[in-house]
């Protein structure tokens, strides 16, 4: 991979990390799985990875964390590849919700109970059942392999983060029996989650999310291994779908003063894809760029404080928006 070389951007990041790492105090670590709470509230790191491997990084961009709700991006991305996006979007819809990330209350009240969309827990444990394989270890592993491709290294499971939260997990549990009972689950309930629980506790950096983000952004093709990895129609599902439902019931703000795909994790982590920015080719990173950010002080919605007020920032200075 490229290394890193002084410029003006990573000036601005660098600047700007600084100065929105104190945002960090309106927020606190996710409690709800106990091993992420003993995350750093106060660090803030970002990684923005170009077409030809110019990387501008700055803070803690280096500090590992667990995807968490990011992975619901890779999920349906390796789920679509086996079944095509067709099959896979009779099981789960492509609407927001409007609600919290891990509400039930739509599942009972629209019939027949398909999950509102991949990106809520409710739809993300659909996908990992229907992840290519026959059990958990064979799940998984199709949804590691679709990391490794687009990332370029072997990636683990932070063992405590997963402990955790399988044994917290009461509320996707719920979700996951009922998806049982409405034949929305495509393997058994404890299968699904375990599955679902692993791939949220795969450990990344906020350079391996860029990368993820930078092959968003090229529609699938990775620039730098010159090589398609997915197909352009299921990029661009997967990006609207993170452009709606991405943030949570944040997306709407997220979308009107950033204004790019992106998904958040609660571990603090945000993955942004910016496509090329035809507009001027003075514009920073104007061939588009994949953006990691972490910062685990996160806020009523499960968004990392610190990393959406710095990319607000860099969005508005940079003009990435793509409305
Ligand atoms: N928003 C998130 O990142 C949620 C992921 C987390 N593993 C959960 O299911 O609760």
């Amino acid at each position: 991979m490229a290394q890193q070389t002084r410029t003006i951007e990573t000036d601005c990041l660098e600047q700007w990390t600084k100065q929105y790492r104190g945002e960090s105090s309106k927020g606190k670590c996710a409690a709800y799985i106990p091993a992420l709470k003993e995350a750093d509230p106060t660090q803030l790191g970002i990684c923005v990875m170009g077409p030809d491997g110019q990387i501008s990084r700055a803070g803690n961009y280096d500090a590992p964390f667990t995807l968490q709700s990011i992975s619901k991006v890779i999920s349906f991305l390796a789920a679509c590849t086996h079944h095509g996006i067709a099959n896979v979007l009779e099981q789960v819809d492509v609407e927001p919700t409007g609600d919290a990330f891990d509400s039930m209350v739509r599942l009972e009240m629209h019939k027949p109970g398909r999950p509102f969309n991949p990106m809520i827990n409710a739809g993300a444990i659909t996908v990992s059942s229907l992840l290519q394989g026959n059990g958990v270890q064979e799940k998984f592993l199709s949804f590691q392999d679709m990391v490794e491709r687009m990332t370029g290294r072997k990636h683990q499971i932070n063992e405590e983060v997963y402990r955790s939260e399988w044994q917290t997990a009461n509320r996707n549990r719920s979700l996951a029996y009922y998806l049982a009972a409405t034949g929305f689950l495509a393997c058994p309930v404890e299968d699904a989650l375990d599955v679902y629980i692993q791939q949220c506790s795969l450990e990344v950096t906020a350079e391996d999310i860029a990368k993820i983000g930078l092959i968003l952004a090229h529609d699938g093709y990775d620039p730098i291994r010159k090589e398609q990895l997915f197909g352009k129609e299921l990029a661009r599902v997967t990006k609207a779908l993170m452009v709606t439902c991405g943030m949570y019931n944040a997306s709407g703000n997220f979308a009107a003063f950033v204004g790019v795909p992106a998904k958040s994790g609660v571990s603090g982590g945000i993955m942004a894809a910016v496509p090329p920015r035809g507009r001027s080719r003075e514009l920073p990173f104007a061939g588009g760029c994949g953006i990691g950010v972490y910062g685990p002080a996160i806020d009523q919605y499960g968004n990392s404080v610190a990393g959406v007020a710095l990319l607000k920032h860099m969005a508005s200075a940079w003009d990435l928006t793509i409305y």
